[in-house]
Protein backbone atom coordinates (compact mmCIF):
# COMPACT_ATOMS: atom_id res chain seq x y z
CA UNK A 1 0.00 0.00 0.00
CA UNK A 2 1.12 3.34 0.10
CA UNK A 3 2.40 5.07 2.80
CA UNK A 4 -0.67 6.68 4.84
CA UNK A 5 -0.49 10.47 3.35
CA UNK A 6 0.09 9.29 0.18
CA UNK A 7 -3.51 7.58 -0.50
CA UNK A 8 -4.44 9.48 -3.73
CA UNK A 9 -1.66 7.11 -5.69
CA UNK A 10 -3.50 3.81 -7.28
CA UNK A 11 -2.36 0.69 -6.18
CA UNK A 12 -2.55 -2.25 -9.08
CA UNK A 13 -5.85 -3.24 -7.90
CA UNK A 14 -7.22 0.17 -7.62
CA UNK A 15 -5.60 0.80 -11.16
CA UNK A 16 -6.92 -1.98 -12.40
CA UNK A 17 -10.70 -1.27 -11.17
CA UNK A 18 -10.10 2.31 -12.31
CA UNK A 19 -9.58 0.98 -15.95
CA UNK A 20 -12.65 -1.85 -15.13
CA UNK A 21 -14.72 1.28 -14.50
CA UNK A 22 -13.90 3.45 -16.98
CA UNK A 23 -14.57 0.60 -19.86
CA UNK A 24 -18.13 -0.15 -18.06
CA UNK A 25 -19.02 3.90 -17.88
CA UNK A 26 -18.25 4.22 -21.79
CA UNK A 27 -18.73 1.07 -23.51
CA UNK A 28 -18.85 2.68 -26.96
CA UNK A 29 -15.87 4.37 -26.63
CA UNK A 30 -13.50 2.17 -24.61
CA UNK A 31 -12.09 -1.49 -25.22
CA UNK A 32 -9.99 -3.01 -22.29
CA UNK A 33 -7.83 -5.50 -22.79
CA UNK A 34 -3.95 -6.10 -21.71
CA UNK A 35 -0.93 -6.76 -23.58
CA UNK A 36 0.26 -9.37 -21.58
CA UNK A 37 1.86 -10.58 -17.87
CA UNK A 38 4.96 -9.52 -15.73
CA UNK A 39 7.54 -11.64 -14.43
CA UNK A 40 5.29 -12.25 -11.23
CA UNK A 41 2.20 -12.81 -13.53
CA UNK A 42 0.68 -9.85 -13.10
CA UNK A 43 -1.58 -8.70 -15.99
CA UNK A 44 -0.39 -5.62 -18.10
CA UNK A 45 -3.41 -3.58 -18.76
CA UNK A 46 -4.10 -1.41 -22.11
CA UNK A 47 -7.14 0.54 -22.51
CA UNK A 48 -8.20 1.40 -25.79
CA UNK A 49 -10.37 5.04 -26.61
CA UNK A 50 -11.73 5.66 -29.56
CA UNK A 51 -15.40 6.36 -31.17
CA UNK A 52 -16.62 3.14 -32.38
CA UNK A 53 -13.82 1.16 -30.33
CA UNK A 54 -14.73 -2.70 -30.75
CA UNK A 55 -14.14 -1.74 -34.48
CA UNK A 56 -10.36 -0.94 -35.95
CA UNK A 57 -11.02 1.67 -37.66
CA UNK A 58 -8.45 3.49 -40.49
CA UNK A 59 -7.72 6.30 -37.69
CA UNK A 60 -3.89 7.56 -36.57
CA UNK A 61 -3.19 5.66 -33.33
CA UNK A 62 -1.38 6.73 -30.56
CA UNK A 63 0.26 5.07 -27.92
CA UNK A 64 1.13 6.50 -24.02
CA UNK A 65 3.22 4.54 -21.77
CA UNK A 66 3.62 4.84 -17.84
CA UNK A 67 5.53 3.85 -14.60
CA UNK A 68 8.52 1.24 -17.02
CA UNK A 69 10.43 2.57 -13.77
CA UNK A 70 8.84 1.24 -10.97
CA UNK A 71 9.09 4.59 -8.20
CA UNK A 72 7.32 6.84 -11.00
CA UNK A 73 3.78 6.15 -9.35
CA UNK A 74 3.15 10.05 -11.03
CA UNK A 75 3.53 8.57 -14.15
CA UNK A 76 0.32 5.88 -13.69
CA UNK A 77 -1.49 8.86 -12.76
CA UNK A 78 -0.50 10.87 -15.86
CA UNK A 79 -2.04 7.51 -17.92
CA UNK A 80 -5.29 7.60 -15.64
CA UNK A 81 -5.40 11.15 -16.51
CA UNK A 82 -5.78 10.46 -20.15
CA UNK A 83 -7.97 7.91 -19.56
CA UNK A 84 -10.17 10.02 -17.19
CA UNK A 85 -10.08 13.12 -19.27
CA UNK A 86 -10.81 11.12 -23.00
CA UNK A 87 -13.69 9.36 -21.47
CA UNK A 88 -15.36 11.68 -19.13
CA UNK A 89 -15.26 14.88 -21.10
CA UNK A 90 -16.36 12.86 -24.37
CA UNK A 91 -19.48 14.36 -25.58
CA UNK A 92 -18.71 17.60 -24.04
CA UNK A 93 -15.60 18.70 -24.64
CA UNK A 94 -14.91 19.58 -27.98
CA UNK A 95 -11.42 19.00 -28.22
CA UNK A 96 -11.47 15.77 -26.53
CA UNK A 97 -14.42 14.58 -28.29
CA UNK A 98 -12.75 15.52 -32.17
CA UNK A 99 -9.48 13.71 -30.86
CA UNK A 100 -11.76 10.42 -29.52
CA UNK A 101 -13.74 10.62 -32.89
CA UNK A 102 -11.01 10.94 -35.69
CA UNK A 103 -8.00 9.01 -33.36
CA UNK A 104 -7.26 5.62 -31.74
CA UNK A 105 -5.69 6.30 -28.60
CA UNK A 106 -3.86 3.54 -26.75
CA UNK A 107 -3.01 3.53 -22.71
CA UNK A 108 -0.88 1.04 -20.56
CA UNK A 109 -0.75 2.79 -17.57
CA UNK A 110 1.83 -0.01 -16.05
CA UNK A 111 4.08 -1.27 -17.80
CA UNK A 112 5.83 -2.65 -14.59
CA UNK A 113 3.37 -3.36 -11.98
CA UNK A 114 5.84 -5.83 -10.35
CA UNK A 115 8.54 -3.33 -9.59
CA UNK A 116 5.74 -0.85 -8.94
CA UNK A 117 3.77 -3.12 -6.25
CA UNK A 118 7.37 -4.18 -4.55
CA UNK A 119 8.02 -0.26 -4.22
CA UNK A 120 5.22 0.27 -1.83
CA UNK A 121 5.52 -2.97 0.28
CA UNK A 122 4.75 -2.75 3.77
CA UNK A 123 3.72 1.10 3.41
CA UNK A 124 7.07 2.01 3.19
CA UNK A 125 9.35 2.95 -0.16
CA UNK A 126 11.55 1.24 -1.10
CA UNK A 127 13.25 3.79 -3.83
CA UNK A 128 12.95 0.49 -6.60
CA UNK A 129 13.23 1.57 -10.29
CA UNK A 130 13.89 -2.17 -12.08
CA UNK A 131 10.91 -5.08 -12.63
CA UNK A 132 11.88 -8.24 -10.30
CA UNK A 133 13.49 -10.41 -12.45
CA UNK A 134 16.26 -11.53 -10.62
CA UNK A 135 18.17 -8.95 -9.20
CA UNK A 136 15.81 -6.63 -11.30
CA UNK A 137 16.31 -5.29 -14.94
CA UNK A 138 16.19 -1.74 -16.10
CA UNK A 139 13.40 -1.73 -18.03
CA UNK A 140 14.25 1.17 -20.27
CA UNK A 141 17.40 -0.33 -21.25
CA UNK A 142 16.23 -3.82 -22.41
CA UNK A 143 14.40 -2.94 -25.96
CA UNK A 144 15.73 -3.94 -28.68
CA UNK A 145 17.26 -1.35 -30.94
CA UNK A 146 21.01 -1.13 -30.15
CA UNK A 147 20.77 -2.61 -26.72
CA UNK A 148 23.69 -2.57 -24.86
CA UNK A 149 25.87 -1.19 -27.81
CA UNK A 150 27.13 2.02 -26.57
CA UNK A 151 28.02 2.34 -23.00
CA UNK A 152 24.37 3.70 -22.09
CA UNK A 153 23.74 0.63 -19.98
CA UNK A 154 25.21 -1.78 -17.51
CA UNK A 155 25.76 -5.45 -18.33
CA UNK A 156 25.99 -6.02 -14.21
CA UNK A 157 22.78 -7.68 -12.48
CA UNK A 158 22.99 -5.05 -9.47
CA UNK A 159 23.16 -2.04 -11.55
CA UNK A 160 20.32 0.03 -11.25
CA UNK A 161 20.65 -0.06 -15.52
CA UNK A 162 21.20 -3.58 -15.83
CA UNK A 163 20.38 -4.31 -19.54
CA UNK A 164 18.87 -8.10 -19.12
CA UNK A 165 20.69 -10.82 -20.32
CA UNK A 166 19.20 -10.18 -23.64
CA UNK A 167 17.01 -7.49 -25.61
CA UNK A 168 13.78 -8.12 -24.23
CA UNK A 169 14.38 -10.96 -21.86
CA UNK A 170 12.11 -8.93 -19.63
CA UNK A 171 8.47 -10.38 -20.27
CA UNK A 172 7.10 -6.67 -19.77
CA UNK A 173 8.95 -5.15 -22.62
CA UNK A 174 8.69 -8.23 -24.53
CA UNK A 175 4.36 -7.58 -23.58
CA UNK A 176 4.66 -4.15 -24.94
CA UNK A 177 6.56 -5.07 -27.82
CA UNK A 178 4.21 -7.76 -29.38
CA UNK A 179 1.34 -5.30 -29.01
CA UNK A 180 3.27 -2.58 -30.88
CA UNK A 181 4.54 -5.18 -33.51
CA UNK A 182 0.71 -6.14 -34.35
CA UNK A 183 -0.12 -2.46 -35.53
CA UNK A 184 1.67 -3.12 -38.38
CA UNK A 185 -1.47 -3.84 -40.42
CA UNK A 186 -0.76 -4.17 -44.40
CA UNK A 187 2.80 -3.69 -44.15
CA UNK A 188 2.32 -0.40 -41.93
CA UNK A 189 2.31 0.36 -38.75
CA UNK A 190 -0.50 2.08 -37.44
CA UNK A 191 0.64 3.99 -34.41
CA UNK A 192 2.40 7.28 -35.73
CA UNK A 193 2.94 9.08 -31.99
CA UNK A 194 4.25 7.46 -28.59
CA UNK A 195 5.20 9.11 -25.20
CA UNK A 196 6.69 7.36 -22.55
CA UNK A 197 6.05 9.26 -19.41
CA UNK A 198 8.65 8.66 -16.27
CA UNK A 199 9.78 11.21 -13.18
CA UNK A 200 11.69 13.19 -12.37
CA UNK A 201 13.28 16.64 -13.78
CA UNK A 202 10.43 18.75 -16.55
CA UNK A 203 12.00 17.24 -19.40
CA UNK A 204 10.67 16.86 -22.83
CA UNK A 205 13.27 13.92 -24.58
CA UNK A 206 13.57 12.62 -27.71
CA UNK A 207 16.07 10.05 -29.71
CA UNK A 208 18.43 8.91 -29.94
CA UNK A 209 19.91 7.83 -26.55
CA UNK A 210 22.95 5.94 -27.92
CA UNK A 211 24.63 8.14 -29.39
CA UNK A 212 24.99 12.08 -29.43
CA UNK A 213 24.93 12.59 -33.30
CA UNK A 214 21.49 14.11 -34.29
CA UNK A 215 21.77 12.74 -37.86
CA UNK A 216 23.07 8.83 -37.77
CA UNK A 217 21.77 5.68 -38.78
CA UNK A 218 17.41 5.93 -39.13
CA UNK A 219 17.67 9.41 -38.32
CA UNK A 220 17.95 12.35 -41.01
CA UNK A 221 18.10 15.58 -41.11
CA UNK A 222 14.37 16.33 -41.73
CA UNK A 223 13.44 13.77 -39.41
CA UNK A 224 15.94 15.32 -36.47
CA UNK A 225 14.44 18.71 -37.15
CA UNK A 226 10.61 17.49 -36.69
CA UNK A 227 11.58 15.73 -33.78
CA UNK A 228 13.51 19.34 -32.53
CA UNK A 229 10.20 21.26 -33.28
CA UNK A 230 7.38 18.92 -31.70
CA UNK A 231 9.95 18.43 -28.60
CA UNK A 232 10.20 22.30 -28.68
CA UNK A 233 6.16 22.75 -29.06
CA UNK A 234 5.59 20.22 -26.53
CA UNK A 235 8.13 21.62 -23.94
CA UNK A 236 6.49 25.21 -24.62
CA UNK A 237 2.90 23.81 -23.32
CA UNK A 238 4.02 22.30 -20.11
CA UNK A 239 7.10 24.32 -19.19
CA UNK A 240 9.59 21.21 -19.26
CA UNK A 241 12.86 21.65 -21.28
CA UNK A 242 13.39 20.52 -24.67
CA UNK A 243 16.94 18.29 -25.66
CA UNK A 244 17.59 15.15 -27.27
CA UNK A 245 18.11 12.11 -24.64
CA UNK A 246 21.70 11.60 -25.16
CA UNK A 247 22.35 15.11 -24.23
CA UNK A 248 20.97 14.27 -20.64
CA UNK A 249 23.44 11.14 -20.52
CA UNK A 250 23.98 8.17 -23.07
CA UNK A 251 21.37 5.59 -22.82
CA UNK A 252 20.62 2.08 -24.90
CA UNK A 253 17.94 0.27 -25.14
CA UNK A 254 15.60 2.44 -24.34
CA UNK A 255 12.06 3.09 -25.35
CA UNK A 256 12.52 5.65 -27.35
CA UNK A 257 15.45 4.31 -29.62
CA UNK A 258 13.09 1.07 -30.34
CA UNK A 259 9.51 3.26 -31.12
CA UNK A 260 11.69 5.19 -33.47
CA UNK A 261 14.30 2.62 -34.96
CA UNK A 262 12.11 -0.46 -35.41
CA UNK A 263 9.08 1.80 -36.39
CA UNK A 264 9.84 5.35 -36.89
CA UNK A 265 6.85 6.15 -34.35
CA UNK A 266 7.25 10.01 -33.14
CA UNK A 267 8.05 8.84 -29.63
CA UNK A 268 9.05 10.87 -26.94
CA UNK A 269 9.82 10.91 -22.85
CA UNK A 270 8.41 12.87 -20.72
CA UNK A 271 10.59 13.24 -17.43
CA UNK A 272 7.65 15.00 -14.88
CA UNK A 273 7.37 16.85 -12.17
CA UNK A 274 9.55 18.14 -9.61
CA UNK A 275 12.20 20.06 -11.96
CA UNK A 276 14.57 18.78 -9.14
CA UNK A 277 14.65 17.07 -5.92
CA UNK A 278 17.51 15.74 -3.43
CA UNK A 279 17.94 12.57 -4.53
CA UNK A 280 14.70 9.54 -3.90
CA UNK A 281 12.28 12.68 -2.38
CA UNK A 282 11.53 13.71 -5.72
CA UNK A 283 10.31 10.50 -7.10
CA UNK A 284 8.26 10.56 -4.10
CA UNK A 285 5.77 14.01 -4.40
CA UNK A 286 2.69 14.54 -2.21
CA UNK A 287 -0.95 12.86 -3.98
CA UNK A 288 -1.76 17.02 -3.54
CA UNK A 289 0.86 17.02 -6.60
CA UNK A 290 -1.34 14.90 -9.03
CA UNK A 291 -4.05 17.12 -10.30
CA UNK A 292 -1.92 19.99 -10.87
CA UNK A 293 0.95 18.20 -12.70
CA UNK A 294 -0.85 15.68 -14.79
CA UNK A 295 -3.42 18.39 -15.95
CA UNK A 296 -0.41 20.45 -17.03
CA UNK A 297 0.10 17.83 -19.96
CA UNK A 298 -3.23 18.10 -21.18
CA UNK A 299 -1.71 20.75 -24.14
CA UNK A 300 1.12 17.99 -24.75
CA UNK A 301 -0.87 15.29 -25.16
CA UNK A 302 -3.16 16.74 -27.92
CA UNK A 303 -0.11 18.43 -29.64
CA UNK A 304 1.25 14.60 -29.96
CA UNK A 305 -2.75 13.52 -31.08
CA UNK A 306 -2.53 16.02 -33.52
CA UNK A 307 1.12 15.52 -34.83
CA UNK A 308 -0.16 11.95 -35.37
CA UNK A 309 -2.51 12.86 -38.15
CA UNK A 310 -0.16 15.41 -39.61
N1 LIG B 1 13.31 8.31 -15.30
S1 LIG B 1 14.87 8.18 -15.19
O1 LIG B 1 15.29 8.92 -14.02
O2 LIG B 1 15.23 6.78 -15.17
N2 LIG B 1 15.56 8.82 -16.50
C1 LIG B 1 15.39 8.17 -17.78
C2 LIG B 1 15.84 9.17 -18.83
C3 LIG B 1 15.78 8.66 -20.26
C4 LIG B 1 14.57 8.30 -20.84
C5 LIG B 1 14.54 7.88 -22.18
C6 LIG B 1 15.72 7.81 -22.93
C7 LIG B 1 16.92 8.18 -22.33
C8 LIG B 1 16.96 8.59 -20.99
C9 LIG B 1 16.23 6.90 -17.85
O3 LIG B 1 15.70 5.87 -18.36
O4 LIG B 1 17.40 6.97 -17.44
CA1 LIG C 1 -12.38 4.86 -33.84
CA1 LIG D 1 -6.66 1.51 -36.60
ZN1 LIG E 1 12.22 6.58 -15.37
Amino acid sequence: EFPAGDEGFHTYSELTTELEDAAADHPDITQLSDVGSSHEGRTIPLLKISGDAARDADEPEVLFTCNQHAREHLTTEMCLRIVERFTDDYGTDRTVTDFVDSREIYVIPTVNPDGSEHDIEGGQYQGWRKNRQGRGTDLNRNWGYKWGCCGGSSGYPGSETYRGEAAFSAPETAAVRDFVDSRVVDGEQQIEGHIDFHTYGELVLWPFGHTTDDVTEDMTEQQAQRFRDVGRELADSNGYTPQQSSDLYVTDGDVNGWMWGEHRILSFTFEMYPADGSGLDGFYPDDEDIAPETERNDEAVDILLREAGA
